[in-house]
């Protein structure tokens, strides 16, 4: 409960600061619903005799607007980086983003729709390690259960003639409800929703 009540705090000022990254008035994300329908994941990857044989989570990227994931000091976490995948060790006490041991905040499908691309979505995924067991702890805002009718398409402030809209607008749910058909490790929803 106080995780996510940090989380939910944590998720105010992202957003804020995303929405000023992409020339937005600080509060445009968060009128907008982003900051809402916070889901936590935890993780426990088991210590693997053959870690060559087998995937921890396999490569996706995230559903919904934002995900601020913490790792354990073990490591495995991969990000696909110009063909190819760089690991991103957990490093005890860093933060990427201003809070707890180890954050790292990944742009999710969600928000590379509705920036029509400013922000990219990271596909990534985890291996296993012989050593472990892993802990990771992901909190995605934009999650499944955030029941609103409202369409998400691309922001009208940031289109123009030169830039127009790349995607076609959808609810959350119906995202999800269509990347779940096409399972996870097969590309994106998001290329069906280009325009
Ligand atoms: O455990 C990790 O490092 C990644 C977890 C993850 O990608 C997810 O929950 O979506
Ligand atoms: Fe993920």
């Amino acid at each position: 409960m106080d995780y996510s009540a940090e989380m939910l705090k944590l998720g105010d000022l992202l957003f804020g600061l995303f929405s000023e990254a992409l020339g937005l008035d600080p509060a445009h994300l968060k009128e907008m619903g982003c900051s809402e329908g916070l889901g936590i994941a935890s993780h426990y990857y088991p210590a693997c005799p053959q870690p060559d044989l087998t995937l921890g989570i396999a490569r996706h990227s995230d559903l919904g607007f934002v995900t601020v994931l913490l790792q354990d000091h073990v490591g495995g976490l991969q990000v696909f980086r110009r063909d190819r995948w760089v690991d991103f060790p957990p490093t005890p006490g860093a933060l990427v983003v201003n809070v707890g041991d180890m954050f790292q905040v990944s742009f999710s499908d969600f928000v590379h729709l509705i920036s029509n691309d400013k922000f990219k979505s990271v596909e990534h995924r985890a291996l296993v390690r012989s050593v472990g067991p892993r802990v990771s702890v992901a909190a995605f805002f934009g999650n499944e259960g955030l029941s609103t009718s409202r369409i998400y398409e691309p922001i009208k402030e940031l289109l123009s003639e030169d830039d127009p809209p790349k995607y076609h607008g959808i609810t959350v749910r119906d995202f999800f409800f269509r990347s779940f058909q096409k399972g996870i490790d097969s590309s994106s929803i998001l290329s069906r929703l280009k325009r």
